[in-house]
């Protein structure tokens, strides 16, 4: 059995987590963090009516093999510096962590092995590919607009995983996305500067994620587009990745390295 703990366990991708490991053979749910003052605490985990969410980050979390962390960047520094120091596996698919944030993983990784995933979906980790190649051999005639949509409940924008379609694109082009990205236009913005990449953010509805990469040039255009209809496909890709890290030697690690692209 693979001993998971879910961080942000009460939010809605914990509940999708817990529910499909409950479904699994394999899988246990042992340990479940929630925010200090929670309404869910003392509640039972969707699929394991014998353990219930906890605000203490020991009685949640010290048992675990593997902590799948979903929550908010804060608890996430907290939850990595915890981890680090217990020597846990830790898979951090929380977005809006800046560049900041992700470095400080990156030192963490020193220690433990540590999965950073802006999108645990398998179809996503093709899309970044696919972009690799479309924005790597179609140059600078064409230009690049990443366009995400989510659900009205998001907090971040832009979604963590159209940031990591930019970077892919960027760095396909030889570009920065620091210097080179565009996000937001309004009033008199003058042309489009060739060679940047432009962000557009969608809010709406329950809306799981959507991801457009268009590619813009004289007389065609080319749009690779992903769409998960459930959040049940980031919960699926994110069991898969826990059952992968379990084991590793410490170091950072993304979904290409599970998905062996
Ligand atoms: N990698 C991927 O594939 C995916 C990543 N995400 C990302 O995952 C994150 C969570 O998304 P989602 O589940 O939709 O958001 P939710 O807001 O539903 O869940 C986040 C949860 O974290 C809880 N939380 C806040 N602070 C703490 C803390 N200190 N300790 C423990 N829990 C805490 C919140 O509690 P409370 O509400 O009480 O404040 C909330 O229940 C986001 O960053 C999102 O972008 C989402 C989907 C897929
Ligand atoms: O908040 C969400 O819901 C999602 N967030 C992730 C992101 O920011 O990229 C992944 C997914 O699109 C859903």
């Amino acid at each position: 059995m693979l001993k998971l703990a879910l961080v942000g366990a009460a939010g809605r991708m914990g509940r999708a987590i817990a529910r499909l490991a409950a479904d699994a053979d394999d899988l246990e749910v042992i340990g479940a963090l929630v925010r200090k003052g929670s309404a869910a605490e003392g509640e039972a985990v969707p699929g394991f009516p014998d353990r219930l969410f906890s605000s203490d980050i020991n009685e949640a979390l010290s048992e675990a093999d593997v902590v799948l962390d979903f929550s908010t960047p804060a608890s996430t520094a907290d939850v990595a510096a915890y981890c680090a120091e217990r020597r846990i596996a830790l898979l951090v698919g929380t977005t809006g962590l800046g560049q900041d944030g992700i470095d400080a993983l990156r030192a963490r990784a020193a220690d433990i092995p540590l999965l950073l995933a802006p999108n645990t979906s398998f179809g996503v980790n093709l899309l970044l590919d696919l972009v690799r190649r479309a924005a790597g051999s179609l140059g600078d005639d064409y230009d690049i607009e990443i366009i995400e949509a989510h659900h009205g409940q998001k907090v971040d924008a832009p979604s963590g995983t159209a940031l990591r379609l930019g970077e892919v694109a960027a760095a396909a082009r030889g570009v920065s996305l620091p210097e080179d990205g565009v996000f937001g236009r309004e009033g008199q913005t003058g042309a489009r500067e060739r060679g940047s990449i432009g962000f557009s953010v969608i809010r709406g509805g329950d809306i799981a994620g959507e991801h457009t990469v268009l590619l813009a040039g004289q007389g065609e255009r080319i749009e690779l587009t992903h769409r998960a209809s459930s959040r049940d496909t980031f919960a699926r890709g994110a069991l898969n990745a826990a059952r992968w890290l379990r084991g590793r030697p410490a170091g950072f690690y993304d979904m290409r390295d599970v998905l062996g692209g």
